[in-house]
């Protein structure tokens, strides 16, 4: 797969404070990309580099191997973190709008912005003023706006913040689906399920540099804890082992147990299985892999 996207050694320093300090990274075309990091990590930095809002000191940037040149900008749609709408023109109007800048005739923007407004369940609302609408409302304007034109490479700064959790979805929903249609996708984002349910790849920035980068199942592969669920058909009267040690016992509607266990380190779970098989019937195990949020933390903080 050919990278969209690759940045290596970026730099970008303000007075006083290195925004990024030498960050790599690839995106696969095709494929979607989560930024993560804590507030002022450099995230929207970076983006606003991808985007050639600022330049950085040192490094570069290649979108399709070449350098970014300024009429990229034409293929790139871009979602920043501080929304802005004209608030006195009309939805629709502002939809062609953008689309325009970003290339469409009139009459092209208006048939995508309509075919968008019904998607996204504002068709009532095309012909009233950005000022009438709620926040999360403009929002979803401002997204169709961003991708109306629809630009192989799509870029949204923290999308999901100040929506409902049914727009969220739905607009995760959006998001798949463009991907699918062939947009490859980096998004910044706090929301750490999202990261989980949409992202092929992340790079986590702490302090202005990557600390952790690959493919989302392989990252929580890696940060696994060897936890395990076990359901069992019994009752559970705790057995603990030295190779392994019981986190918790919880009793189920049909009367059998699950039991969370950590296995010691270098014991197989088959030995767990082979210690339970006398008392217990087994109906079921599964090893419990760190959540995105989990390994945000831990690798953020320094604590397990
Ligand atoms: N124009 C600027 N002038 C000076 N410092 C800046 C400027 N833009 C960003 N910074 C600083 O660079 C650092 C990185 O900021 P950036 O906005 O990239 O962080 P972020 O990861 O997007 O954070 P957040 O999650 O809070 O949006 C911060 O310390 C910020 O104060």
């Amino acid at each position: 797969m050919d990278n969209l996207i690759e940045a290596s050694g970026v730099v970008k320093r303000y007075d006083g404070h290195t925004a990024l300090d030498g960050v790599d990274l690839s995106i696969p075309e095709g494929t979607i990309y989560g930024l993560l990091g804590p507030n002022g990590a450099g995230k929207t930095t970076l983006i606003r580099i991808i985007n050639q809002i600022i330049t950085p000191d040192s490094g570069t940037v290649l979108l399709n191997g070449k350098p970014l040149h300024p009429d990229d900008v034409m293929r790139v749609g871009y979602l920043p973190e501080e929304r802005g709408l004209y608030k006195k023109m009309k939805v629709i109007d502002h939809i062609v709008y953008l689309g325009r800048l970003k290339g469409m005739t009139s009459r092209d923007a208006r048939i995508e912005a309509e075919k968008w407004l019904r998607r996204m369940n504002l068709v009532e609302w095309a012909n009233k003023k950005i000022e009438a609408l709620s926040k999360g409302m403009a929002q979803k304007v401002q997204f169709i706006g961003t991708v109306v034109h629809r630009p192989p490479l799509m870029i949204f700064d923290e999308p999901f913040s100040g929506f409902d959790p049914v727009n969220a979805e739905q607009l995760k929903q959006e998001i798949l689906e463009l991907n699918h249609n062939g947009a490859t996708i980096l998004f910044s984002t706090h929301n750490m399920s999202s990261v989980e349910e949409v992202c092929d790849s992340i790079s986590l920035i702490n302090h202005s540099r990557v600390v952790l980068q690959g493919n989302v199942a392989d990252v929580r592969q890696r940060h696994k804890k060897h936890l395990f669920k076990v359901r069992v058909a019994e009752p559970v009267i705790a057995p603990n082992p030295e190779f392994f040690r019981i986190d918790s016992i919880e009793p189920d509607i049909m009367g059998g147990s699950q039991i969370i266990l950590r296995l010691a380190p270098g014991v197989a779970m088959r030995t767990v299985i082979d210690f339970l098989n006398p008392t217990y019937t087994i109906l079921g195990f599964e090893e419990i892999f760190p959540t995105m949020n989990e390994i945000f933390i831990e690798t953020v903080t320094g604590n397990e």
